[in-house]
């Protein structure tokens, strides 16, 4: 079993539904077990400004899945919950990125891992390093909490929800 972490963000419609329902159909095919959940965070868009703030959390996960299935199975997620691609960066009612995966580096045309914008978001380090504390960036091999050190601006990243572990969401074959 591989250890990886998953972020994921809404900001159109019921946007903890989208939340809510991504991790469960993630966790409803066998092969990947979410372990831990962070909070959920409200966040203000980062990049293209002009559009409503996001929810924002990250699951840690366990997977006998290779990064690429994993990747395949985060846009299958998306498209069922019926994801249009309008622009990058544009609003949307759920995005899943593959962080990290375990402590590989991945460059192929169609995934990047560590999530190659990983070290500049706060809206990622804050609930990653929430029930990830002490991890390492395995390609700059510093403390993720260094990174998030980093970064100017932090305060449009706030705590929204409070979730309690594992049985906050359905999840994990259900
Ligand atoms: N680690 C990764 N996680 C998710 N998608 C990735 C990753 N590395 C590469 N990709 C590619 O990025 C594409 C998704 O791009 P998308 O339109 O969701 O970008 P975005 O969410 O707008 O921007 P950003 O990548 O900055 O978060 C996928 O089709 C996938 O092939
Ligand atoms: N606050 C916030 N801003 C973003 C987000 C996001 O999830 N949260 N996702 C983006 C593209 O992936 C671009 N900007």
């Amino acid at each position: 079993m591989y250890n990886a972490y998953i972020s994921l963000g809404s900001n159109i419609g019921d946007r903890e539904a989208y939340l809510e329902k991504a991790i469960q159909i993630l966790g409803s095919h066998g092969k990947i077990e979410v372990k831990r959940l962070s909070s959920i965070y409200e966040t203000e868009p980062v990049g293209y400004t002009d559009q409503g703030e996001f929810l924002n959390m990250v699951i840690a996960v366990q997977t006998s899945l290779r990064p690429e299935t994993l990747l395949h199975q985060c846009l299958q997620v998306e498209f069922d919950l019926g994801r249009e691609r309008e622009f990058k960066w544009g609003p949307r009612i759920i995005d899943l990125d593959v962080l990290l995966y375990e402590q590989e580096t991945i460059e192929t045309a169609d995934l990047l891992i560590p999530h190659p914008r990983m070290q500049e978001r706060a809206f990622v380090l804050i609930p990653l390093l929430e029930i990830a504390p002490g991890l390492e960036h395995p390609s700059f091999g510093a403390p993720l909490e260094n990174l998030l050190d980093e970064i100017p601006d932090k305060e449009g990243v706030r705590l929204w929800k409070q979730i309690n572990g594992e049985d906050a969401f359905v999840h994990s074959g259900n």
